[in-house]
C-alpha cells in the first residue's frame, strides 16, 4: 500500500522542480527580450555608461538597467546583431513548454530549423549593411575575413548559393514545384483562404491526420513550425477545400431564481444555410478539384500499346465459310432437321451461324445433338445457343481456323470506351459481332474469374487493370493487389505511389503472403465501415453522391470528410488463399461483397480451380458477374457460370461473360507483358504521392499487443478521450467518434492507446471494452504519471 504514495511523492517533487525550471527560463527569456528591445532604442547612450558598471551615479537608459544594457551589448553589439533575438524567444518557448506541457511548442525543433540562419543572417546583414547593431561584431568580423579571402563579390555569391542550397535541401523546393505553383496561381488559388486554414490548423494540427501519408504529415508539421509556405506544401494544403460551417448559436433561457436551472437551446443549423454557404464557396473558388493533388499527371498514351500486323480486320475466307455452312446443313439433315435460313456473323475467333429451322422442329432436339454436330464439324469449341435470346433462332458458334488477335489498343481506342460515361469502364474485348464490349465494374459490382491454366486469365486481369489505368486518375482509383503466385502482378509495383493501396506497416504494396491478405481484407472491412459512417453523416447513399457533395464544398473536411477514391481489390489465384486460410478469408470477402458496392469498393477474384470448395456458395451468391475462360470440365463450367459452355471455349482469351442473365461470348483483348511494362513505366516515372494509399490499420487477434504502442507518442486528444470514457464508463470507439467528432481510424487508435495505458480493457468482440478506471481522481493521477514519464 505504501508504494503508490511513494511514487506520487517523488512525482510531485519532480513536478515542482520542472515548474521552477520553466519559470526561470521564461523569466530570463522575458528579461533578455525587454533588454534587447530597449537596447536597440538606447544603445548610443548606454554604451558609454557601461565602463562604470558599479557607479551608482551613472544610470543606464535601458529598461532593464545596466544589466539589460550589458546583455544587449554582449549579445547584439559584440555578438550576432539582431539575430540575437532568437535567444529570448527560444528561452520563453522552452519555459512555457516545461510549465504548461504544451506539445505543440517545439523549441528544439525551432532551434534545429533556425541553426542555419543564426550563422547566415549576421554575415548577410554584415555584407548588406554597415549598421553595427544589425550584424554585430561577429557578422562584421566574419565578413571582413571572407572579404579578404574571396573578395566582396565572392562573399555575395557564397551567401546567395548557400541560401539556395539550404532551401533546396531543407524544403525540397525545385524549379518544377515553382512552375506548378505558378500554374496553380493562374487557377485562382486564393491565398487568403490558405492563410485562414493555416491558422485553423495551428489550433488543431491533428485534424487532417486521419488519412494522410506519413510523409505528408511530416511536411505539414514543418509547415506549421516554420510558418513558411514552400510550394509543395501549398499543394498539399489545397487538398482541404474551405468549408466554413457556422456553429449553431445556442439560445439560453436564464434561471428565474436560485432553485431554477438555466436552459440552453441548441439551434439546429438550417440545411438551406449550409447550401448557401457551399454555393458561395463554389462561386468564389470553383468546385473542389481532387485531380489537383497530382496536377501534372498524364494518362498513358495509346502508342504504349502494340499494333498487330493483321490489323483489327477479321479475316475468314469465303471457302471456310462455305464449307462450314454445308457441313452444318448436312449434319442437321442427317438428323432430320431442315433449315429454312442460315446467316453467318464473323467474329475475331468464332463465327456465329444463325439458323432458322423449318417449322415444327423442336429446339431441344437441336440442343441435344450438340456433340454430334461438333463431331461432324470436327472442330473444338462448337457452342450451340438454342434459342438465341430474344431472336427465336438457333446459334452455332464455330471457331475460325485463323483467329484474329483483338489488340488492347483497338478496344482502348474505340469510341465506345473513349466516350464511356461509366464509373469504372472495362474494355473486355470484342463480341462475336466484332463490337467492342465495355462493362462497368461499378455496376457488376464484383467479378469472379475462372479458367484453366494457360487459357487467358492473367491476360484478362491485365486488360481489366489497363482499361482502368487509361480512364481513372490516381486520385480516383486505388488497387489492392493480392498475388500468391508472386509473379503475375509484380509489374504493378512500379505504380505503387500512384495507384496502389497497402497496409500502413507493410513494405510491398503487392501482397504475396497469405497471412497479410487476411489483415488486408479486414482492413478493407474497416475502410468500408468508415466510409459508411462518412456517407451516413453526409446524408447520401453512395460514393458517387458523396464525392459530388464533397466537390460542391458541402462537406466539411474538419469533420473527417475527404474525397474518396474507388478501391478495386484484385486477387489472382483465390484457390490458394481459400485452401490455406479458409473461413478467415471467406468471411471478410463475403462481407465486402455484400456491402462494399455503395462505398466504392469492388472485388475481382480469379482462380484456376473453379471447384465448389473454392467458389463456395457464399462467394457465388455475392458475385453475380462472372467471367469464364476455357475450363476442363462441364462441372467446372457449371460451378463458375451455373451452366455448361466454358468447357467448349477454345482458349487463348475466348471467354464467356455474364452478369446474372444471359451469357456473352467475347474474345478478350490481348495485352502482352511488355505493354504492361511500358504502361507502368510511363505512369511510374511521373511524380506520384509520397507513399501508397494507406488503408486503416488492422491488428489481428495474434498480431500485436497493447505493449506495441508507444505511449510517449500519445494522440493530442488522449486525455480528453480518457475523460470521456471514464465519465461514461463505457469503452467504445464509437462513443469517442460521437463525443470528440473523430473519424473511425483516430478513435480506434485512441482506444488502443487507452488500452496500453490501462484505462480500458482488451477487445471483447461486439461488447464495449471494460473501463478499468472508476473515477476522475484516479484518472487524473494516472494522467499525471503518464505526463511525467
Ligand atoms: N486475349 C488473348 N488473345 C490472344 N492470345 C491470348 C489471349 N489471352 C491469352 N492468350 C495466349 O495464352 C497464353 C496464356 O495466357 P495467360 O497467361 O493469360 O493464361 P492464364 O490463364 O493466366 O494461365 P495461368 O493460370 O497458368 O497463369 C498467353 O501467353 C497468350 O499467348
Amino acid at each position: 500500500m505504501d508504494e503508490p504514495t511513494l511514487i506520487t511523492q517523488t512525482n510531485s517533487r519532480k513536478n515542482v522542480a520542472k515548474t521552477i525550471l520553466g519559470v526561470l527560463f521564461t523569466a530570463i527569456g522575458l528579461f533578455l527580450l525587454i533588454s534587447f528591445v530597449s537596447y536597440l532604442l538606447n544603445f548610443q547612450n548606454d554604451q558609454s555608461q557601461l565602463g562604470d558598471f558599479w557607479n551608482r551615479e551613472i544610470v543606464a537608459d535601458n529598461m532593464m538597467g545596466k544589466v539589460g544594457a550589458y546583455m544587449g551589448e554582449l549579445f547584439i553589439y559584440h555578438g550576432i546583431g539582431v539575430t540575437a533575438f532568437f535567444l529570448p524567444i527560444f528561452l520563453i518557448l522552452l519555459g512555457l513548454k516545461i510549465i504548461f506541457r504544451f506539445r505543440q511548442i517545439k523549441p528544439f525543433k525551432l532551434l534545429y530549423n533556425c541553426l542555419f540562419f543564426l550563422i547566415w543572417l549576421p554575415i548577410a546583414l554584415g555584407f548588406a549593411t554597415k549598421i553595427g547593431i544589425l550584424h554585430g561584431v561577429m557578422g562584421f568580423e566574419i565578413n571582413d575575413f571572407l572579404d579578404m579571402l574571396i573578395g566582396k563579390i565572392g562573399v555575395g555569391i557564397t551567401l546567395l548559393v548557400s541560401l539556395i542550397l539550404y532551401i533546396v535541401i531543407n524544403w525540397r523546393i525545385t524549379p518544377d514545384q515553382i512552375a506548378s505553383t505558378i500554374e496553380k496561381k493562374s487557377k485562382n488559388l486564393d491565398k487568403d483562404e490558405l492563410d485562414i486554414e493555416l491558422k485553423e490548423k495551428t489550433v488543431e494540427p491533428k485534424l487532417t491526420e486521419e488519412k494522410e501519408n506519413p510523409t505528408d504529415k511530416k511536411i505539414t508539421e514543418n509547415f506549421l513550425d516554420e510558418a513558411i509556405k514552400p510550394v509543395e506544401k501549398i499543394v498539399l494544403e489545397e487538398k482541404k477545400p474551405t468549408i466554413v460551417q457556422p456553429e449553431p448559436t445556442p439560445e439560453i433561457i436564464p434561471a428565474k431564481d436560485e432553485n431554477d436551472v438555466a436552459l440552453t437551446i441548441e439551434k439546429v443549423q438550417h440545411e438551406d444555410e449550409v447550401e448557401k454557404i457551399a454555393a458561395d464557396l463554389v462561386q468564389k473558388h470553383g468546385e473542389y478539384d481532387h485531380r489537383l493533388d497530382l496536377p501534372k499527371f498524364k494518362f498513358p498514351t495509346l502508342d504504349l500499346l502494340r499494333k498487330y500486323e493483321t490489323g483489327d480486320n477479321v479475316t475468314v475466307n469465303q471457302q471456310e465459310l462455305e464449307q462450314n455452312k454445308n457441313r452444318i446443313v448436312e449434319t442437321l439433315a442427317n438428323y432430320g432437321i431442315g433449315i429454312s435460313q442460315i446467316k453467318a456473323t464473323i467474329g475475331p475467333t468464332v463465327t456465329l451461324y444463325e439458323i432458322v429451322p423449318e417449322a415444327g422442329i423442336r429446339i431441344s432436339k437441336i440442343k441435344n445433338l450438340e456433340d454430334d454436330i461438333a463431331l461432324s464439324l470436327s472442330a473444338l469449341g462448337i457452342r450451340i445457343i438454342a434459342p438465341i435470346p430474344g431472336k427465336g433462332t438457333i446459334g452455332i458458334e464455330v471457331p475460325n481456323s485463323n483467329p484474329t488477335i483483338v489488340s488492347m489498343r483497338s478496344v482502348i481506342a474505340s469510341n465506345k470506351f473513349q466516350q464511356s460515361k461509366m464509373d469504372l469502364p472495362i474494355a473486355f474485348g470484342k463480341t462475336i459481332e466484332n463490337e467492342t464490349f465495355v462493362a462497368d465494374l461499378a455496376k457488376m459490382p464484383h467479378l469472379l474469374m475462372a479458367g484453366a491454366t494457360g487459357q487467358g486469365k492473367s491476360v484478362g486481369l491485365n486488360a481489366i487493370i489497363a482499361s482502368l489505368l487509361y480512364k481513372k486518375h490516381p486520385t480516383e482509383l486505388k488497387f489492392v493487389m493480392v498475388d500468391p503466385k508472386k509473379v503475375e502482378l509484380t509489374l504493378y509495383s512500379k505504380i505503387e505511389r500512384h495507384y496502389l493501396a497497402k497496409l500502413p506497416d507493410s513494405e510491398d504494396a503487392i501482397i504475396t503472403d497469405n497471412t497479410k491478405v487476411i489483415n488486408t481484407l479486414n482492413s478493407l472491412c474497416i475502410e468500408m465501415d468508415e466510409r459508411y459512417e462518412l456517407l451516413k453523416n453526409a446524408y447520401v447513399r453512395n460514393l458517387k453522391e458523396y464525392n459530388e457533395k464533397f466537390k460542391n464544398r458541402k462537406l466539411n473536411p474538419e469533420h473527417g470528410h475527404r474525397y474518396l477514391p474507388y478501391i478495386v481489390l484484385i486477387v489472382d489465384e483465390f484457390a490458394d488463399l481459400i485452401m490455406t486460410a479458409g473461413k478467415e478469408v471467406e468471411t471478410p470477402i463475403a462481407r465486402l461483397a455484400q456491402l462494399a458496392r455503395a462505398v466504392g469498393i469492388h472485388l475481382i477474384i480469379a482462380t484456376q480451380r473453379p471447384s465448389v470448395n473454392v467458389i463456395t456458395g457464399t462467394i457465388k451468391a455475392n458475385f453475380p458477374a462472372r467471367v469464364a475462360f476455357r475450363v476442363t470440365s462441364k462441372i467446372d463450367s457449371r460451378t463458375i457460370l451455373d451452366s455448361a459452355g466454358a468447357d467448349q471455349l477454345i482458349g487463348k482469351g475466348d471467354m464467356l461473360f455474364t452478369t446474372g442473365n444471359e451469357l456473352v461470348r467475347l474474345q478478350c483483348a490481348f495485352v502482352d507483358t511488355p505493354e504492361v511494362d511500358d504502361i507502368t513505366d510511363y505512369i511510374g516515372s511521373q511524380a506520384g504521392f509520397s507513399d501508397a494509399f494507406l488503408l486503416p490499420e488492422y491488428v489481428g487477434e495474434d498480431g500485436g499487443s497493447p505493449l506495441d504502442i508507444d505511449l510517449s507518442e500519445r494522440d493530442a486528444l488522449f486525455e480528453d478521450a480518457a475523460r470521456v470514457i471514464v465519465m461514461a464508463q463505457q469503452g467504445s470507439a464509437s462513443l469517442l467518434q460521437r463525443k470528440l467528432k473523430l473519424g473511425y481510424n483516430r478513435a480506434g487508435r485512441l482506444i488502443d492507446q487507452l488500452e496500453a495505458a490501462g484505462i480500458v480493457g482488451p477487445f471483447e468482440g461486439s461488447k464495449a471494452r471494460q473501463v478499468l478506471i472508476q473515477d476522475d481522481m484516479s484518472l487524473e493521477q494516472l494522467l499525471d504519471n503518464l505526463n511525467q514519464n
